[in-house]
């Protein structure tokens, strides 16, 4: 499976990126406006954050879903039994945010949610009239006034070599959302499964931009746009002793929105946050 890297700027830019959404669920976009600079900047005070004891003033808040969530509480994805190998914390604007780091990731919460919205619009106008007759409303109508999307920071730490047999950094899973924003990560991992059922690499360049299609994304298209798995991969060698940082920005419509004839969003987040707590 190929990625093709589209130019931000490129004048075919938007249809180039929604025809990999389609045939792939994934997009990768070069020179587009967020700063890998201020990324990289917030994965270093947050790699430090996770390091501290004060991440535990932030425990994370089981209805409200903002804070800090420890490896003993992390996600188990779905049809997995065993708990991913990460630690991350949950950034909403009305959420708790650490003092303990600066208002970068604010900052990026800010610029990320901008883009994020743009690239929904591409979505929108490069969706086949058909496809387009299927939403309730407009896409970007979708994410107006909602105060849901998600900035998680994550950290894998190092593997210590006593691990449960068959955990993993990420679990292959498909995303809840509409749409998710990935800046390259400080460590390779991520992979995604080919409609070939082979695992390829997803690139990781500095200063690229992964894009997702969310399952939300892939019902109110009836599955025009695919919501593809992915999973990330534990280190082998050298980059075992290495933490790997990555900011997942997750684009969320409003609760009441009609996603399909037979979901609501509210309804399909509670299902799905039913089978994620119905194994813990
Ligand atoms: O860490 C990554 O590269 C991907 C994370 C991810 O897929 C997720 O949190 O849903
Ligand atoms: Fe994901």
């Amino acid at each position: 499976m190929q990625f093709p890297v589209v130019n931000y700027h490129s004048p075919t830019a938007a249809q180039d990126f929604c025809k990999s959404l389609h045939e792939t669920g994934f997009g990768v976009l070069a020179n587009h406006p967020l700063d890998q600079h201020l990324v990289d900047g917030i994965y270093a005070e947050w790699l430090a954050f996770f390091g501290s004891e004060a991440k535990h003033k932030y425990a994370q808040d089981p209805v409200k879903f903002d804070g800090y969530f420890s490896p003993a509480v992390s996600e188990t994805a779905k049809g997995n039994d065993k708990r991913d190998l990460k630690e991350f914390y949950h950034i909403y604007p009305w959420g708790r945010y650490p003092a303990e780091v600066s208002d970068a990731a604010q900052r990026y919460y800010k610029e990320g949610s901008a883009l994020a919205a743009e690239l929904l619009k591409w979505v929108e106008d490069n969706s086949p009239p058909e496809v387009r007759a299927r939403y309730s409303e407009p896409l970007p109508k979708m994410i107006e006034g909602c105060d849901q999307t998600l900035l998680r920071v994550l950290h894998y730490p190092p593997l210590r070599g006593n691990e449960e047999p068959g955990s993993v950094r990420a679990a292959a899973h498909g995303d809840i959302n509409l749409l998710t924003i990935l800046p390259a990560a400080t460590e390779p991992g991520l992979q995604v499964l080919g409609k070939d059922q082979q695992w390829y690499d997803v690139p990781c360049d500095f200063g690229l931009l992964i894009v997702n299609i969310g399952d939300m994304l892939e019902e109110a298209s009836g599955h025009y746009y695919p919501s593809t798995t992915h999973r990330v991969l534990n280190p082998t060698g050298e980059g075992r002793f290495k933490s790997r940082v990555s900011l997942p920005l997750f684009l969320h419509p409003r609760r009441d929105v009609v996603l399909s004839e037979r979901y609501t969003v509210k309804s399909y987040f509670d299902e799905r946050m039913q089978e994620l707590r119905g194994k813990k």
